[in-house]
């Protein structure tokens, strides 16, 4: 099977035509009620269809969160199949985040699910934990560089639990989310319009305080319902904003099930954002 494009190219060129933003596809519980759905299968087939046929053909990526599928077992998980490919069919690129961490040998078995091309959950990127060191995840760069898909690894997550561990100083006095970064930008070295290890940093976290020039794309969580605004991203990002790709969910989400509410909702944040980053 032929390797597609390097992710990193698709993503820079998605970003510039369609706008830098991902759409988060997390259907809460709450929100099918919001919807006038029921919490079952029915209702996440629906919201699910409902929001890629908004929003596929108009944002750059769509994310969805593989934890609202999984907690229906296996019918759950085949709308979550069924989503990834239409979602894709209809030009969207799709972050499968599914945090997955592990040793590498089962690393390796993450890596077959979302990142082969012939795998029923193929991806174009799905997000990884590196809290069991940044090498337990070789297997999935390399399977990333066979296929031409990427990664999102966790570095400083939008929770403010996460401080304890990622901001905790590492072997060589620095932060362990600096180790991480450092990581992200030796597998990004050279690699050129942008490479295809990108980093999770949460929009919500004021000033970063870590260098996050990896020549690597940076997804932004937590701008809406966390309470974080485009406003926020060049105080968090610094200089490396022209490559931050935001992400929401129910800030975008809430504006359903009217197809024209989620799209106008998804515009206006890619309008908020460009004014923001320039
Ligand atoms: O640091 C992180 C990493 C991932 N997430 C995920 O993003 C969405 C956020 O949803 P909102 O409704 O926009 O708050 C959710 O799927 C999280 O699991 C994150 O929030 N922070």
């Amino acid at each position: 099977m032929s390797p597609l494009e390097p992710f990193g190219a698709r993503l820079r060129q998605a970003m510039d035509t369609r706008g830098p933003l991902c759409v988060g596809i997390d259907p809460h519980a709450s929100l099918l009620t919001d919807w006038g759905l029921d919490d079952d299968v029915a209702g996440l087939e629906r919201f699910t269809r409902t929001v890629v046929e908004a929003l596929a053909d108009r944002v750059a990526v769509l994310k969805p969160q593989s934890a609202f599928f999984e907690r229906f077992g296996s019918r759950g998980v085949a709308v979550l199949e069924k989503a990834v490919e239409e979602a894709r069919a209809a030009g969207a690129l799709v972050l499968m985040d599914a945090k997955r961490g592990d040793i590498g040998s089962t690393m390796g078995a993450y890596a077959e699910a979302f990142l082969r091309k012939d795998s029923p959950l193929f991806s174009d990127a799905v997000t990884l934990s590196p809290y069991l060191g940044f090498g337990s995840l070789r297997p999935a760069l390399d399977q990333a560089l066979l296929s031409g898909s990427g990664v999102f690894v966790l570095a400083l997550t939008s929770n403010p639990e996460g401080a304890e561990v990622q901001r905790a100083t590492g072997a060589g006095g620095a932060p362990l989310a600096q180790v991480m970064l450092d990581h992200m930008a030796a597998e990004n070295q050279g690699v050129r319009p942008l490479g295809s290890v990108g980093a999770v940093v949460g929009a919500t976290l004021g000033d970063a305080g870590v260098d996050l020039d990896i020549n690597g794309p940076l997804l932004a969580p937590g701008i809406g319902a966390q309470g974080a605004t485009p406003a926020d991203l060049p105080g968090v990002f610094g200089p490396a904003v022209r490559n931050v790709l935001p992400s929401v969910s129910r800030g975008v989400l809430r504006h359903g099930p009217d197809a024209a509410g989620l799209r106008s909702a998804a515009l206006r944040l890619v309008d908020e954002v460009r004014e923001a980053v320039a």
